[in-house]
């Protein structure tokens, strides 16, 4: 069907004050436009869009956090007459589309914004008249198979049958920048989802515990940032690697076997800490989830943290993995998370699963861990290219 624009909805930015919502609208104008060639008009809380290719857009838009729906419309003027020869092309068209015919029970949905000589109602039954003059088919109001949505607003008047779900959530970039610890598994990839949902910019951080993993972590990584970029449109995806086999391999040396996974994970939340004070961001985020697997004890969770002077967000922490999972698969990374890697050889057949703060941080000292994160910080800058 040929339309002439997208309607574009969004839900929670409705509810800003004027001048916020004028700087988000904004940011959403400019993400929609960084995904794909269109023109944009956003007023009286919608977005209207004029793509270039629509099949385009429509593909795009699923992916463009601040959408919480939107809908392929023909547009005319709002006169009866006007109303009348487009919805009646409109009917031809779902027809021909197969959604309608003489057994169809549709209804017709109107809303107006403005002043008109007719109300909603009236122009409902109008509209409803129109169609069953072509089709003779059964209104229902109450259980429709097809419903064609007539919005006026003020001299133009859009009529579509689809509304069509975004992801919803806020326009990337309207809140802060955070640092995300993104490993090969199924969780942070997720928790770094929800929190772009958010509106917040991510730098991504991942730690390459090589020689104790194999390459396949590293590439798993990669391909899940090309999959998380898929919802960054007009806000870069940063990324961090960070060699940490040397540091892996000095916690084994020096500190006691159970202890390895507690040094790795509170290393990783200090060199998160300084990269997000280095790149000016607000907190970090993990994917942890109480419980989900040993290492993720409560104990365990708070000992890592210890002496941490940025916050740690963990969207996950409440929810089980059969939630975790569902959203993993609808947004794609699903898949490459479940690719064999062979794990970390460095976890111990033992480890800690109920961390006791003070014998962590005896830990810490006995094998200097201040000093060689510090190494390990500087190298971090030498070993990425792409800002
Ligand atoms: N190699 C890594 N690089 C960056 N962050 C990591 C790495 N390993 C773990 N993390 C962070 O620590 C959290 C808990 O790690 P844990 O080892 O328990 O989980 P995982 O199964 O490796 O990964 P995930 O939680 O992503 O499924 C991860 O969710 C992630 O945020």
């Amino acid at each position: 069907m040929k339309h002439s624009l997208i309607i574009g909805r969004y839900g929670e930015l409705g509810l800003k004050s004027p001048r916020v919502r004028g700087r988000f609208e904004r940011k959403l104008s400019s993400n929609i436009k960084a995904s794909f060639n269109c023109e944009i008009d956003i007023n009286q809380a919608r977005i209207f869009i004029f793509p270039e290719n629509f099949d385009e857009a429509l593909s795009k838009l699923h992916k463009i956090f601040g959408i919480v729906s939107f809908s392929p419309a023909i547009s005319t003027h709002s006169t009866f007459e006007n109303i009348e020869k487009t919805l009646s092309e409109y009917t031809d068209k779902l027809v021909e589309e197969g959604l309608i015919d003489s057994e169809t029970p549709f209804a017709i949905r109107c809303r107006r914004v403005g002043t008109h000589d007719f109300s909603s109602q009236e122009l409902a039954a109008f509209a409803g008249a129109v169609v069953v003059r072509k089709l003779n088919c059964p209104v229902d109001l109450t259980n429709p198979k097809l419903e064609i949505f007539i919005e006026v607003r003020d001299d133009e008047t859009y009529i579509f049958h689809e509304k069509i779900k975004g992801p919803g959530g806020l326009p990337l970039e309207t809140q802060g920048k955070l640092v995300s610890l993104i490993s090969s598994g199924i969780d942070s990839p997720v928790a770094t989802y929800m929190m772009m949902k958010r509106g917040c910019e991510i730098i991504a951080l991942h730690f390459d515990n090589e020689p104790f993993t194999k390459p396949k972590s590293r590439e798993k990584f990669n391909s899940i940032i090309e999959k998380l970029e898929e919802y960054s449109s007009g806000v870069s995806l940063r990324t961090r690697i960070v060699n940490y086999g040397e540091y892996l391999q000095k916690c084994k040396n020096n500190a006691p076997d159970k202890m390895t996974c507690i040094l790795c994970k509170s290393g990783m939340y200090q060199i998160a800490g300084m990269l997000a004070s280095a790149m000016n961001a607000l907190g970090v985020v993990d994917g942890n989830s109480v419980g989900q697997v040993a290492s993720q004890t409560l104990p365990n969770i708070l000992a890592t943290r210890d002496n941490l002077d940025v916050p740690v967000l963990s969207p996950l922490i409440g929810m089980d993995k059969v939630e975790i999972e569902k959203i993993a698969k609808k947004i794609g990374t699903y898949d490459i998370s479940k690719e064999d890697d062979g794990g970390c050889n460095a976890v111990p057949r033992y480890p800690e699963t109920k961390a006791d703060i003070e014998r962590v941080r005896f830990a810490k000292e006995d094998m200097n861990q201040e000093e060689e994160l510090n190494k390990v910080f500087e190298s971090i800058f030498v070993n990425n290219i792409k800002q």
